[in-house]
């Protein structure tokens, strides 16, 4: 695990660009593609402003959701609907590069849809992601895994359905810890005094709490905090 201390969110959105270059030209180089997972919440702000300086090949990328709100695309909780105003007209990427959840159905048919289409991404269902951007709520939730929700002992869908979400909207689709641990590389980007309490629980006591649960098998994990949220390491 990488722990990476940076002065603020300016400087945090710099290392992202560094680092989703890097990662991006190798998975191209290397395999011919570049799979990306996406976060909501502030990890949006930060890559909307942080993808449109990296120097990449477009055409290459894949994207998909670590976690998405089962709500109409046009709405303000919709990840991918904040992606699509936000960054598409930002980025040489089409819409149809982004794998997102079935309009108008609940969240189980939401899940089992987004499940067959990573399948058809990847050609297979291993679901091997290069990266997975993740952020971390006050409470330690990553994706929509939230603290003592039984979904965290999930351990035979790569794909889940979550209809009771303490954080609003409770309809949700999550990727589960057998494909979040699967990823090449997991990237934690947290920024503020508003995590600092939970960041210590996790980083130094290590409490068993969602986000502690990312550790992937094979991969490389990073943690890229601003002064703030580090503040008690
Ligand atoms: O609801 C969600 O929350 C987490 C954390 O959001 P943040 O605003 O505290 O950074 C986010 O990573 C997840 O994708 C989202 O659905």
């Amino acid at each position: 695990m990488t722990t990476i201390i940076v002065n603020d969110e300016q400087d945090l959105i710099n290392k992202l660009v560094s680092y989703i270059e890097k990662i991006s030209n190798d998975s191209i180089q290397n395999r011919g593609k570049f799979y990306i997972g996406l976060s909501g919440g502030s990890v949006v702000k930060y890559l909307c402003e942080c993808l449109p300086r990296v120097d990449t090949d477009w055409s290459q990328w894949v994207l998909a959701f670590c976690d998405e709100r089962v709500v109409p695309e046009q709405s303000e909780d919709s990840t991918f609907g904040t992606y699509k105003r936000e960054l598409l007209p930002k980025v040489s990427l089409k819409e149809s590069q982004f794998i997102t959840i079935k309009q108008g159905v609940g969240a189980a048919d939401a899940a089992k849809d987004y499940a067959e289409k990573l399948t058809a991404a990847f050609n297979n269902s291993d679901y091997v992601f290069d990266l997975l951007l993740l952020g971390m709520g006050p409470d330690g939730h990553t994706c929509s895994l939230f603290p003592g929700h039984p979904l965290l002992e999930e351990a035979s869908l790569k794909v889940a359905a979550i209809t009771d979400s303490p954080k609003p909207p409770p309809e949700r689709v999550t990727l589960t810890y057998s494909t979040i641990n699967n990823a090449r590389n997991c990237l934690f980007a947290i920024c503020g005094a508003g995590k600092a309490d939970m960041i210590k629980r996790i980083l130094v006591t290590k409490e068993d709490l969602p986000a502690a649960r990312v550790k992937p098998h094979s991969g490389s994990l990073y943690w890229i905090l601003d002064e703030q949220a580090a503040q008690h390491l």
